[in-house]
């Protein structure tokens, strides 16, 4: 598969659940496969939103400042970022994008639900897109790939690892409600969401991770087995 096609994947989970360990790893594959592949991550993915990610990882702020520096970000990472990408065929791997704010800043803080779909509409609307009502088409992930793990698990994980920022030194009851949130933007949106069992080795996770861009018709099978090969996994 030597040809790129304009495609669009988001990773998501929450803090902890394994998503950044296995990005890298799939654009490596990507490319190998032939694709011009694009990482990048919200919040930030430009000057100006990695400037707003120090803001909100570290200052205290409303639930409210906290959702409008989140879509602020993100219309400037889609305007200068994502949307040239896709334009010039390229593959965009973001780790995180729309639905981590619906999963944090809704289920996890409360936030309107609503509120938040109207400011997707607002932020995302395609610049040239036309949806199926007449409206403006709605820049969404091609392929979401979440990675789902307990609380208590990606807790013991994270504890491993690092210095917990803003959102990371939450309760365990904040992210079992921020992972009922990625649940039930899964459930509206089964089609382009992804679960992935992230309460495997890390061996599994790969393997999983490849499977689905298979079946997206990212990778072929020849290629998901070479990728497997080269960590020494199973094919
Ligand atoms: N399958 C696994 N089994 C055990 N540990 C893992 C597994 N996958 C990742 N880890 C470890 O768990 C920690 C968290 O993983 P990682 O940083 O990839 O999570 P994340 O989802 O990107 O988190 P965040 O969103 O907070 O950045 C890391 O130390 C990583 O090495
Ligand atoms: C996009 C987005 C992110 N967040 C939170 C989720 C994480 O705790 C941090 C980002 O840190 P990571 O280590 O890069 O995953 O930001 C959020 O609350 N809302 C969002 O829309």
């Amino acid at each position: 598969m030597s040809s790129t096609r304009a495609h669009f994947i988001s990773f998501e989970g929450i803090d902890g659940a394994g998503k950044s360990t296995h990005i890298a790893a799939l654009a490596d594959a990507l490319r190998a496969a032939g694709h011009t592949v694009v990482l990048t991550r919200e919040p930030g993915g430009t000057p100006l939103a990695e400037r707003l990610r120090e803001l909100v990882l570290h200052e205290a702020m409303s639930p409210l400042t906290e959702a409008l520096l989140m879509f602020a970000a993100r219309r400037d990472h889609l305007d200068t970022v994502i949307e040239p990408a896709l334009a010039s065929g390229s593959l965009v791997l973001c780790d995180r994008f729309t639905d981590a704010t619906f999963a944090y800043q809704g289920a996890g803080r409360g936030f309107d639900w609503d509120t938040l779909a109207q400011l997707e509409r607002m932020v995302q609307a395609s610049r040239d897109g036309v949806a199926a009502d007449g409206g403006a088409a709605l820049r969404q992930p091609d392929v979401t790939l979440w990675f789902d793990l307990s609380p208590h698990e990606a807790a013991q994980r994270l504890a491993k690892a690092r210095v917990p920022d803003r959102f990371e030194s939450q309760p365990e009851a904040f992210f079992d409600a921020v992972r009922s949130g990625y649940a039930r933007r899964m459930a509206a949106a089964p089609q382009r969401v992804v679960r992935i069992d992230s309460d495997q080795p890390r061996a599994q996770v790969r393997e999983q991770v490849l499977r689905a861009a298979q079946q997206r018709q990212l990778l072929t099978p020849d290629q998901v087995s070479q990728a497997l090969a080269a960590t020494g996994e199973i094919s």
